[in-house]
Order: structure tokens, then C-alpha cells, then sequence
């Protein structure tokens, strides 16, 4: 792979912004490894997202994340696309910094509802009022995503554009290094 041994690209932000789907193009594009952290814990439990959720609960899907980020995963070459929780578990902000560059996407809360909706991979939004749901835990992360990643909007804009835009910002973040 072309990017082997350069800094990891993480992509943060809440569900539905497009972290996995705009990470595999990102990787293609940047001829890097593409790891999203969701799968990868499914590999290492054995089980699916919905399913840790329901049997061992979410503080222990919390706990894999962690372990995830401190160790399971290459230290260079990977754009990582991060669950939208990851980041704002107490230290994780300062952790993904230090491991690479750290870019969030952004969308409103209708494009969120309209890229989520009916998806069992996101026990948080299973709920009566997923709209009331959204708002609420869009307001409590906000602020950690806003320190800890460099900003992109994904409102009314294709995949590949917001590759092209990431992929600016990670080549100007390598210079300034
Ligand atoms: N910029 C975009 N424009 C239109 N659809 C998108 C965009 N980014 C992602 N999607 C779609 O929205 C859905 C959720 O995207 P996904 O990558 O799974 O989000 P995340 O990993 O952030 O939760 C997928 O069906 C994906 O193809
Ligand atoms: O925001 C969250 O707490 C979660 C986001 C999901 O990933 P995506 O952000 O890829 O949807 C997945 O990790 C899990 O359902 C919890
Ligand atoms: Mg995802």
C-alpha cells in the first residue's frame, strides 16, 4: 500500500454522517487500509453490534472500543472510521489526536435521520422518538467532536466530494507536521 507508515486517519462524528461509507472511498483514494471500528469489534466479540448491545450492554461495547483504539488496531497507514461514540468516552479525544489526523463530519439532524433510519446496526436511534433522540445526544457530543476533529459539512454534498475535501486537509496537516 502507497500509504504505509503515514499518519492514521481517523473520521469521527455522529451516526449517519457517513464516516463508513465516505472511509472505505477515502482509503481507495489515498491507497491506504480502510479498519471501521464497528466491524472490527464485531470480529473480536463475535458477535454484531445489536447483539453486544443486548447481551453485555453498552458500557462493555464502550470498553471494546477502548481496547480497539489502544491497541487494536495499526499505528500508521489506516483510515479508521470510528463509531460515533468512540471519541467522547473520558480521554479518547486526546488519545485519537495523538494517534493521527482527526477529521469530523457534520450533517443536520433531518439528513441524519434520513441516512439512518430502520438500520439495527444502531441500537442508540431503535427507540419511539428517534428524532428527540437525535437532537439530544447530537447536543451532548457536540462539543467533543468539535475539539477533537477538524471540521467537514456532508450536508447536500456527494461522497466523493467530501473524500476530496478530507483528502486536502490530510495532505496540508502532513505539511504543517
Ligand atoms: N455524503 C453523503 N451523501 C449521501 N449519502 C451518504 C453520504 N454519506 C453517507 N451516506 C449514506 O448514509 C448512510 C449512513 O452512512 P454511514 O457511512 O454508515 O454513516 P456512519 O458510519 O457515519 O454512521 C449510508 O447509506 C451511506 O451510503
Ligand atoms: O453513536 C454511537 O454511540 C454508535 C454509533 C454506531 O456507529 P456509526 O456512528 O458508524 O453509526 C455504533 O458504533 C453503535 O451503534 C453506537
Ligand atoms: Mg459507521
Amino acid at each position: 500500500m502507497q500509504g504505509k507508515g503515514q499518519p492514521n486517519i481517523y473520521l469521527i462524528g455522529f451516526m449517519g454522517v457517513g464516516k463508513s461509507a465516505v472511509g472505505r472511498n477515502l482509503a481507495r483514494a489515498m491507497r491506504m487500509q480502510f479498519i471501521d471500528s464497528d466491524w472490527a469489534i464485531e470480529q473480536v466479540a463475535g458477535k454484531s453490534i445489536s447483539k453486544i448491545f443486548k447481551e453485555d450492554g453498552e458500557a462493555r461495547f464502550r470498553e471494546l472500543e477502548r481496547e480497539f483504539v489502544e491497541t487494536g488496531h495499526p499505528e500508521t497507514g489506516v483510515v479508521v472510521a470510528c463509531g460515533g461514540g468512540l471519541p467522547v468516552q473520558p480521554g479518547m479525544s486526546d488519545l485519537l489526536k495523538q494517534k493521527g489526523v482527526v477529521v469530523c463530519l457534520f450533517a443536520r439532524p433531518e439528513t441524519i435521520m434520513a441516512r439512518t433510519i430502520g438500520n439495527p446496526k444502531r441500537p442508540l436511534l431503535n427507540v419511539e422518538n428517534p428524532e428527540e433522540r437525535i437532537t439530544e445526544l447530537m447536543a451532548e457530543r457536540e462539543p467533543i467532536y468539535m475539539k477533537t476533529g477538524i471540521g467537514v459539512t456532508t450536508d447536500g454534498r456527494g461522497i466523493a466530494e467530501v473524500v476530496s475535501n478530507i483528502t486536502r486537509i490530510y495532505r496540508r496537516e502532513l505539511r504543517l507536521r
